[in-house]
């Protein structure tokens, strides 16, 4: 019958209207949520998602503002501008695009947002949050798959996941907040032996490695739930996720498609967590 598909486009859809009705409380309380962006350079991928992010501020009333300074900036110029945002009353939210050009230190740029306008989840303060399950921000990504499966009321508690990829913003969070959803978790990576007899038990199997059709039927169990994180640029210029999605979807009982999956949603926690930063602003005043 082949799996049902997840549509991250009409997910961030819905979740970007009920948004705007928080952002039109907040209005209506004086605060406009803020978001201030820095692109450095203009690396094309960068440059579209960015773009993405400031259309969906427009359609949930979000206020934004992209700082686009050419990469010849100076690190130290960067982390001033940063400083400058954090100390804004009106920017609730501050995210800088990554990546960053090879002369500037991408975990001291983290390092210097304000932990509580840091809407991307990155800083060490919020990861830290995010391990022992207090409140912070968490990561747009990871956040985003697990808003997607519960969208859908698909089990976490107990069921096996597999992560294939461990980078810092997608993978090893991913795996985290599967596990404080009561997952057993395993992590695969490029160092992994016999990768397919682990992913082959997954019952949530999360593909971010970034390689296309990494992920084949072969390499799943029959009804597995399957994420594909992979937002691969192909040959040809069109876009391709980690996961073969034509020969998975006959096998697994979920699949998310790429694009139109978990692109939309990263954007769209985006949003959420700017709204939050904005009502914790709102409710400490
Ligand atoms: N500061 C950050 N930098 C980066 C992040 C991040 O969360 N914060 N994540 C990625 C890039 N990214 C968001 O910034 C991102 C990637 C992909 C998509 C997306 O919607 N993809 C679409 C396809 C888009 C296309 O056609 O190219 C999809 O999958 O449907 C959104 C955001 C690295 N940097």
């Amino acid at each position: 019958m082949g799996a049902e598909v997840i549509s991250g486009k009409e997910l961030a859809q819905a979740t970007r209207q009920s948004l705007k009705e928080r952002t039109e409380e907040l209005v209506s309380q004086g605060i406009t949520p803020g978001l201030g962006v820095i692109l450095v350079g203009n690396d094309p991928a960068s440059a579209s998602y960015v773009r993405g992010k400031e259309k969906a501020c427009l359609e949930t009333g979000i206020h934004s503002e992209v700082d686009r300074p050419d990469e010849s900036i100076t690190e130290e110029e960067l982390l001033g501008k940063i400083d400058t945002l954090n100390n804004r009353e009106d920017i609730h939210g501050i995210l800088v695009q990554l990546p960053l050009p090879s002369h500037i230190d991408e975990q001291k740029v983290i390092m210097a947002i304000d932990p509580s306008k840091d809407v991307d989840g990155f800083h060490p303060y919020n990861t830290g949050k995010m391990l022992t399950g207090d409140d912070g921000f968490l990561p747009c990504t990871p956040f985003g798959i697990i808003h997607m499966l519960k969208s859908r009321n698909i089990p976490i508690e107990g069921r096996h996941a597999v992560v294939v990829g461990r980078s810092n913003i997608v993978g090893k969070p991913a795996g985290m907040l599967l596990l404080k959803e009561n997952a057993t978790v395993t992590f695969c990576h490029s160092r992994t032996k016999d990768m397919r007899s682990h992913t082959k038990q997954a019952d949530i199997l999360i593909a971010a490695v970034g390689k296309e059709k990494f992920i084949s039927a072969d390499d799943i169990k029959a009804g597995a739930v399957v994420v594909d994180v992979g937002v691969n640029r192909t040959s040809d210029g069109k876009l391709a996720g980690d996961v073969d999605f034509e020969s998975v979807k006959e096998k697994a009982s979920f699949i998310t498609p790429v694009p139109g999956g978990v692109g939309p949603m990263t954007i769209t926690m985006l949003m959420y967590n700017t709204v939050i930063s904005a009502e914790k602003r709102l409710h400490a005043t």
